[in-house]
């Protein structure tokens, strides 16, 4: 079972799509860290660079979720499509400082001063400290993600 079967198990089900935006500079891990979310027999072992974007579609037993996955700087009309009106809804961000397995990595402490992320206050936002490759870290921000969701529920 992935961590996105998991998670449409917690939610309750009474959305049946889910829509994710996975955003990040070049070479960052939004692949990777995607293919480890996914059930075991359906993730790759073959990873390679993502060209322009990609969308991955996940059915679990009654939830189906898109994954949108694309750089920083992409601006096509693909992501404008789902990412329409984020900007005013109270949707949760999750960010995943991820490679810290790298022996010159900065903590996710520093890594939220860097980015201002003090300064986001009109949408809840989590940062978690990952490493992709070993699946380190994943499973906070799932559980988070989880926790919010359920809230916007209620
Ligand atoms: N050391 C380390 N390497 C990682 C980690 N996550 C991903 N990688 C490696 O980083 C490289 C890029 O990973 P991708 O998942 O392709 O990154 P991406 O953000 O999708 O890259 P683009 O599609 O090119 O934007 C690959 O060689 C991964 O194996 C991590 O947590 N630690
Ligand atoms: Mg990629």
């Amino acid at each position: 079972m992935g961590l996105f079967d998991k998670l449409a198990g917690w939610l309750g089900l009474k959305k049946k799509e889910v829509h994710v935006l996975c955003l990040g500079l070049d070479n960052s891990g939004k692949t990777t860290i995607i293919n480890k979310l996914k059930p075991s027999n359906a993730q790759t072992q073959d990873i390679v660079p993502t060209i322009g974007f990609s969308i991955e579609k996940f059915k679990t037993s009654s939830l189906s979720f898109t994954v949108l996955i694309c750089q920083a700087k992409a601006d096509t009309e693909t992501s404008g499509n789902i990412t329409t009106n984020i900007k005013h809804r109270r949707l949760p961000i999750l960010f995943f400082a991820n490679k810290m397995d790298l022996r010159d990595a900065i903590s996710s402490v520093k890594v939220s001063q860097l980015l201002s992320l003090e300064n986001i206050k009109d949408k809840p936002w989590h940062i978690c400290a990952s490493d992709a490759l070993k699946g380190e870290g994943l499973q906070e921000g799932v559980d988070w993600l989880q926790d919010q969701m359920q809230a916007m529920k209620t």
